[in-house]
């Protein structure tokens, strides 16, 4: 379990450095930066003890207030080189935000949505609200630990010069810090995680609430959506208050460690100014040294919660960024005005490892037929037309299109001779044109008009005021059910498609309405294979299959 645990801070920690190597040219400016800022930050101690030789002396010159000028301006260009660090850390935080954004609106359409189907795909995506969290601790992560690390090095070296025993110091704390994060880093890490998980379930289940916000307002005297909320509340806060923990324990180490530290330090230091060992210029240089390698330290275990929560973002950004695409073959369907065959052999699919949806499943389509397959609800009619278009490849048996196996298809040459009219597609946020042409600026809008004529669409377009540009709502909320279902179907009908798979196509329709569209379909010669509950379909098709409950 413990190496388990050790895998998994290792892993989050390649990946958070992989992310990091893609801007390793900024960051070696940043770190640069800092190796110089920590150096130039050396110089007020130095100055203070040289400026104490002079006063003891009592040689106050000119070259006092060279000195004077010499400390200050070292302040100056450690506070520049701090802006110039600000400055580079910004641009990565942008980078890092663009990349996220880009990487999920590329991944989303081509994950593979077989091994994703146990998750509700808008909830997987909250995970993306981890990004601005990972940008907010990369200062943290890029500088102030660097920095620290950085000082807590050069403060060593420096004091080793003044005595070797400060050398021994150097160890002592080098070998405590490294404790310290051996023994509780993997729990960090684990509680970080827990504490995430319980975060984002809380918030899919306000989600959830939301979406169906009039089911709990209607349903009187019901405290589900409270009992609900109250158990994942707890068990963040168990989760959190573990979190806690081990950033409390490293909190009190670091309190236990700066008194020790602090006594040693200047018992030791008493005891070589005493002694004669050092003198006061060098001993006051020392003590501020050191003070400035326990605030170091200090900042280090205090900025530990924010290296947990960045290793934490990215391990659950990866949930989509790293999510596994759907496999594709090479070969290209070539666009042809003619329908495509389609034949299925012996084809068993089920969603879970032990559940049949399709059983022994056999159908032959040659170009241009029309298949109409027959079933009760919940036969499998969707399932059959979802692994035509190549997202669901588990399964035994052959599918073949024009008599090669499916798989064999690059999906999107596949998909581009496809119309795809399926149950549970869905309207988005954009204008009634953008959801019928998909964006596609280079289709003739006479052919767009002509198509919403045939499914009825020009009648709702024609009462709004902005006509094809009339901004949809999400789920087109706006819209009754044969409003969306007219634009979903002339979604799928409005290319020259090679196979057209529809479910239900006809519903809401008018017998003149579906025959203009069974005209208009026959005339492009595709292959159509339609799904539905009503066998008074079977009059436009040239073949009937039936499909029993698991059958
Ligand atoms: N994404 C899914 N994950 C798990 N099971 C599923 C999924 N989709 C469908 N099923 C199950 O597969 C079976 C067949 O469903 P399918 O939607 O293919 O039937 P259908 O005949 O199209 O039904 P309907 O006409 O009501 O849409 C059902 O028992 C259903 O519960």
């Amino acid at each position: 379990m413990a190496n388990q645990k050790q895998s998994e801070i290792s892993i989050a920690i390649r990946k958070i450095l992989s992310l990091l190597w893609l801007d390793k040219g900024d960051i070696t400016a940043i770190y640069i930066y800092s190796i110089f800022a920590g150096l130039v930050s050396l110089s007020l101690p130095l100055g203070i003890q040289t400026i104490i030789g002079f006063v003891q002396a009592g040689s106050i010159s000119t070259s006092i207030v060279v000195l004077i000028a010499l400390v200050l301006l070292g302040t100056f260009i450690a506070g520049f080189l701090q802006v110039r660090q600000l400055q580079l850390i910004e641009k990565i935080e942008q980078k890092l935000f663009v990349r996220y954004s880009i990487e999920y609106a590329e991944r989303l359409p081509l994950l593979d949505i077989q091994k994703l189907n146990k998750y509700h795909l808008p909830e997987l995506v909250n995970r993306f609200f981890d990004a601005p969290g990972l940008q907010k601790s990369l200062h943290k992560l890029l500088v102030d630990i660097p920095s620290a690390i950085i000082q807590i090095l050069f403060g060593v070296l420096l004091l080793s010069f003044y005595h070797p025993l400060f050398i021994a110091f150097g160890l002592i704390l080098l070998a405590i810090i490294v404790l310290i994060l051996r023994f509780t880093s993997n729990k960090g890490f684990s509680t970080s995680i827990e504490t995430s998980d319980y975060k984002f379930k809380s918030a899919s289940w306000l989600e959830e609430m939301a979406r169906g916000v009039k089911t709990f307002k209607y349903a009187r005297h019901t405290t589900l959506h409270l009992k609900k909320m109250d158990g994942l509340l707890s068990r963040y806060l168990n989760a959190r208050t573990s979190h806690f923990g081990v950033l409390k324990f490293q909190y009190w180490s670091l309190i236990v460690f700066k008194v020790i530290i602090t006594a040693a330090m200047l018992i030791l230091g008493v005891t070589l100014l005493v002694d004669q060992q050092i003198n006061i210029g060098q001993f006051i240089a020392s003590d501020i040294v050191i003070l400035l390698i326990l605030g170091s330290v200090e900042k280090m275990i205090g900025n530990m919660d924010q290296v947990y929560e960045s290793l934490t973002a990215v391990e659950k950004l990866d949930k989509v960024a790293k999510a596994a695409l759907e496999v594709s073959g090479t070969f290209e369907l070539p666009a042809k005005e003619e329908g495509i065959s389609v034949e299925m052999t012996d084809v068993t699919f089920g969603y879970e490892e032990n559940e049949t949806v399709l059983n022994n499943l056999n159908l032959k389509v040659e170009p241009g037929e029309w298949l109409l397959i027959h079933g009760s609800s919940g036969s499998g009619k969707t399932s059959v037309l979802r692994l035509l278009t190549g997202s669901f490849r588990k399964r035994s048996g052959q599918i073949l299109i024009d008599g090669l196996p499916i798989g064999n298809y690059d999906n999107v040459s596949l998909r581009k001779q496809m119309g795809i009219l399926l149950g549970k597609q869905n309207i988005f946020e954009g204008s009634i044109l953008e959801n019928i042409t998909l964006g596609d600026n280079q289709l003739d809008l006479a052919l767009v008009k002509k198509v919403c004529g045939l499914t009825g669409l020009s009648e709702f377009i024609g009462k709004t005021e902005d006509g094809m540009n009339t901004i949809l709502e999400p789920f087109g909320r706006q819209l009754s059910s044969k409003e969306v279902h007219q634009i979903l179907l002339s979604r799928a009908i409005l290319l020259q498609n090679r196979l057209t798979l529809m479910e239900e196509p006809f519903r809401y329709l008018s017998e003149e309405q579906i025959e203009g569209i069974v005209n208009y379909l026959k005339e492009t010669k595709t292959t159509v294979i339609l799904a539905s509950e009503y066998m008074a379909n079977a009059k436009w098709c040239d073949k009937v299959i039936e499909l029993k409950q698991n059958a």
